[in-house]
């Protein structure tokens, strides 16, 4: 069984976070910049991931996929949403082809 709770614990944290001073708190901080920065970090930690998977280091591509999920959750939070929002979109798809999902939307 996959752990999703300290997903969850991590949500918690960053919405705890949106009250804290961005001196003491990397979330905070990031939330203070704003959503141009935040999205500069994402797409760093994606670019990241990809030069990790290129190099074929399993333990380095962990880490940054890591780091991509973790910007991408402070994302949702600054827009006040969350992993929950993210898991039930996986359910809602659960089950469905991605082959014939494509061929919908032409039909
Ligand atoms: N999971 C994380 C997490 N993953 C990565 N990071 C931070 O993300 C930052 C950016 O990573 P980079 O590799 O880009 O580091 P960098 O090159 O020094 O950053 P730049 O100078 O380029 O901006 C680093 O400072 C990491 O420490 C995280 N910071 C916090 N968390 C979680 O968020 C919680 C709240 O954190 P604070 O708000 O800092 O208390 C923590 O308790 C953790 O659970």
């Amino acid at each position: 069984m996959i752990d999703i709770e300290v997903l969850r614990r991590i949500s918690d944290t960053l919405v705890a976070r949106k009250k804290a001073d961005p001196d003491a708190s990397y979330v905070s901080s990031l939330y203070a910049k704003g959503t141009d920065e935040i999205c500069k970090k994402v797409a760093e930690e994606a670019a990241e991931t990809i030069m990790a998977a290129k190099d074929k280091d399993r333990l380095h591509l962990v880490w940054e996929v890591t780091d991509l999920w973790f910007h991408s959750l402070v994302l949702l939070a600054h827009h006040g949403l969350s992993v929950e929002d993210v898991l039930a979109e996986f359910r809602r798809r659960e089950g469905v082809s991605g082959i014939d999902e494509k061929k919908s939307r032409t039909a």
